[in-house]
């Protein structure tokens, strides 16, 4: 790619409440519990030299991150219950609670596994909606403040 314009990368943080367990942990963790959960959203790109225009010197708006990763990731996932497809007795518990959120994940929802589903649904998004000049080049996810799992771009 030929330009002159900087590539570099911006971060949008966004914050939402989830319950989980760790069925198989040998510690606290295979009890039900809940997080505030904190998605940093990376997307690289080229600086937008548009004299003039809302997006002049911008990767992108922070409001498209932050529309975006709402409508598939935070909306979603906010005050659900992220249950593994294998936690089979939960799942069934889970459904009998009429209108339940409950979400149902593909794996044990491991950070790094939230992390990774996060990646995967947000990755299109981003290229779909912006024609491919700018990617997704990392979801770090914070299950805590002191625990967290990055996903990067390959
Ligand atoms: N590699 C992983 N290890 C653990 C995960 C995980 O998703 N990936 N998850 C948990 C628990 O669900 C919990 O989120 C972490 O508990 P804990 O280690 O107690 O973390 P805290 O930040 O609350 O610990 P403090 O000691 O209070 O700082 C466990 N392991
Ligand atoms: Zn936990």
């Amino acid at each position: 790619m030929t330009s002159k314009q900087p590539i570099l990368s911006i971060t949008r943080r966004l914050e939402f409440d989830s319950g989980h367990r760790i069925p198989n942990h040998d510690g606290q963790c295979k009890h039900l519990h809940g997080h505030r959960y904190a998605i940093e959203i990376t997307l690289t790109g080229e600086v937008a030299d548009h004299p003039g225009k809302a997006d002049d010197g911008m990767v992108l708006d922070f409001g498209d991150i932050k529309r975006l990763a709402n409508q598939y990731i935070v909306e979603p996932w906010d005050h659900a219950f992220l249950v593994a497809k294998e936690d089979a007795g939960l799942v069934a518990f889970l459904g009998t609670l009429p209108n339940h959120k409950t979400v149902i994940m593909e794996h044990v929802p491991t950070v790094e596994n939230l992390a990774h589903a996060a990646f995967t649904i947000l990755k299109p998004v981003f290229s779909k909606a912006f024609s491919g000049r700018l990617e997704l080049s990392m979801i770090r996810l914070y299950e805590t403040p002191n625990c967290w799992a990055d996903v990067n771009h390959a």
